[in-house]
């Protein structure tokens, strides 16, 4: 049923780089021109060697004695040709720099959204810190790539090709010599880059679990000082942090390895080329200029060849980013948009919805819900509803009781469809919700969580959150309509008081008024309450339960009660007890009934009061 985020796509190195180079076509944007340029600059590199030869073999060594101005016009000549090449290589650069910045914002965008857009069991099903890592340090890998390795890249390969075809110019069987000498290299060489893709994609693995054990450290920091848990964490980051240097410096060491085994070859080829060079030119067959030509040429070959297995970790480092990325990107979204919405399930627009002041006081616009034979079953666990069947009347107020684990929020969160039932339809005014468009579907039904997640910002913009642009004459209504305005006038700058991070400067208490207020503005035709658990003084409790009730009003609401005051006010109590709707009836009449509610409700009674 519901997917999870694979650690790193299947993809090989050349497919992973072509997804990569596809997802952000930014990237590849005026390439055409920084290859010409590349050539430009790979062009002015072979000049040098061809000038040693020029000038050795028809200046120095001319039949008539050293020709000095001819010396100077080719060297001036190389000048020339070597600042073109310096140009041409820092164009390459910029344009490199620009494009692929352009082409990772657009990555990093996108995979974000996808994030954002995974079903909420997948993102729970991965650690926060690694989803973090995923838009973050993994794509700055592909940065660093083609930033850096990726003009490298362009431009040895450039060089290779041209050093290639001046040593066949001035030597067949030398440029053959050169070319076996690395011919076990490059044998070697894939076998080798399997090796290190897999040792960075580890890498790349335990950078994620790094972040996440710290990450999750920060956020329960709290926790963490009041079980005086602080060396048990630490010593958890500890050990993550040292997975992490263990898998580095194995990925390190086959770069190392492999970079001293191409200096190998090359210093094996560089002595080949002295002596069958040397050789040639005391039979005739090679010039003195093209020997030295020669061996410079050598050298313009070895260096990529050296570089190359830099480049190659570089490489390995950002394709094992990639597939991280790539691996989100093709986790398939679940909650999504259906392909032919149904008729009545075209988005309403904001501004033609009936404010929440202007609502209609017969409940009007309030919905009808059905479960219909539901069944849920969380990823690789058990079912935890057993074929649930109910029906609410528009404008009802209900009160879901039960045990802890029984499965009230699980039924929270299908209605609100942030999961989809295994089995079964939970219906909306008649609807499937999974044929109503999500746009309709979240402006509908809200969801108050326990926990009403306040963002770094005012109270107005809080409050506004669900409605953009923010009318600030709705919020100061939707405040006064839900009789906060004496609350508001406690605190210093009134609904310009700024809640902090995570609205940690406003108590519990406030913050789910500030989440009241909030719901109370999106003007829903469903409400999702799921009912705080934490005890608040009874000035609050007392605002709490009034503001509750006039966003009630006129509107369907489901509450998840964990008190069974709320029970006592609803329309409807439904029990609900491993998985199974047992009882549904009003307060008074399942009391009468004697059976669990009336045991649960005599209990509490027995407790508070
Ligand atoms: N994310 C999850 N993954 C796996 N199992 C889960 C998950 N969330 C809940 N469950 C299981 O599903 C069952 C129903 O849980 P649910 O949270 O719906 O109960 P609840 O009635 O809301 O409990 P409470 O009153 O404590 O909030 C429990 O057995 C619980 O362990």
């Amino acid at each position: 049923m519901s997917s999870t985020i694979s650690a790193s796509s299947e993809l090989g190195v050349v497919a992973t780089v072509r997804r990569g180079l596809q997802l952000s076509p930014a990237m590849l944007q005026g390439i055409g021109w920084t290859l010409a340029l590349a050539v430009v600059a790979t062009a002015g590199r072979v000049v040098v060697p061809v000038v040693i030869q020029q000038v050795t073999d028809n200046a120095i060594m001319a039949d008539d004695g050293p020709d000095v101005p001819v010396v100077v016009r080719v060297a001036l000549l190389a000048l020339a040709f070597i600042l073109l090449a310096g140009l041409a290589s820092s164009a390459v650069n910029i344009r490199l720099f620009r494009a692929s910045e352009r082409g990772l914002a657009q990555l990093r965008t996108r995979t974000f959204r996808h994030v954002h857009d995974l079903s909420v069991l997948t993102q729970n099903a991965e650690r926060r810190g690694s989803l973090v890592s995923r838009v973050t340090s993994d794509v700055d890998t592909v940065s660093r790539f083609v930033q850096f390795g990726g003009l490298q890249l362009i431009l040895n390969i450039g060089q290779l090709l041209m050093a290639t075809v001046a040593m066949l110019v001035y030597s067949p069987l030398l440029a053959l010599v050169v070319w076996l000498c690395f011919t076990p290299m490059f044998v070697l060489a894939p076998r080798a880059q399997r090796i290190i893709s897999r040792a960075y994609g580890a890498v790349r693995v335990k950078v994620g679990v790094m972040l996440g054990a710290i990450s999750e450290s920060i956020v329960g920091a709290e926790t963490i000082r009041a079980y005086g848990a602080s060396e048990r964490t630490q010593r958890r980051i500890d050990d993550a942090v040292q997975d992490h240097r263990a898998d580095a410096i194995k990925a390190q060491t086959f770069t190392a390895l492999a970079f001293s085994t191409g200096m190998a070859f090359s210093a094996l080829a560089l002595g080949a080329t002295v002596v069958t060079g040397t050789f040639l030119a005391l039979n005739g067959h090679l010039t003195l200029g093209q020997l030295l030509a020669f061996l410079f040429l050598v050298q313009m070959f070895t260096g990529p060849v050296q570089n190359a297995t830099e480049m190659l970790n570089e490489l390995q480092n950002a394709v094992a980013g990639w597939r991280r990325v790539i691996a989100v990107l093709e986790t398939p979204l679940e909650i999504t948009d259906p392909a032919a919405p149904t008729p009545g399930g075209t988005p309403t627009p904001a501004d033609s919805r009936i404010s929440p002041a202007g609502r209609d006081a017969d409940g009007g616009r309030a919905a009808s819900v059905e479960f219909r034979d539901i069944r849920f079953a969380y990823p690789g666990g058990p079912e935890v509803l057993h074929g649930i069947s109910l029906t609410i009347p528009p404008g009802t107020s209900v009160a879901m009781v039960g045990e802890t684990g029984s499965g009230k929020t699980t039924l929270g969160k299908l209605l609100t469809r942030l999961m989809d039932p295994t089995d079964g339809q939970v219906l909306l005014d008649g609807t499937d919700l999974r044929e109503l468009p999500l746009a309709t579907l979240r402006s509908r039904v809200v969801l108050v969580p326990q926990e009403g997640f306040l963002f770094d910002s005012t109270i107005a913009e809080n409050i506004a959150y669900g409605r953009t642009p923010h009318p600030r004459a709705e919020v100061e209504a939707a405040v006064s309509e839900l009789g906060l305005t004496d609350w508001l006038a406690t605190l210093t700058d009134g609904l310009d008081t700024h809640v902090g991070q995570r609205g940690e400067s406003l108590s519990a208490g406030e913050r789910q008024l500030v989440a009241i207020a909030r719901a109370y503005l999106a003007d829903a035709d469903l409400l999702v309450l799921d009912e705080a658990t934490s005890a608040v003084d009874p000035a609050t409790e007392g605002r709490i339960s009034r503001a509750l009730s006039r966003l009630q009003a006129g509107r369907t609401s489901v509450a998840i009660a964990h008190r069974l005051s709320t029970a006592e006010a609803a329309d409807l109590v439904v029990v609900v007890d491993a998985g199974h709707v047992v009882e549904v009836g009003h307060h008074r009449e399942l009391v009468a009934r004697g059976g669990v509610y009336a045991r649960m409700h005599a209990s509490w009674v027995r407790q508070t009061r």
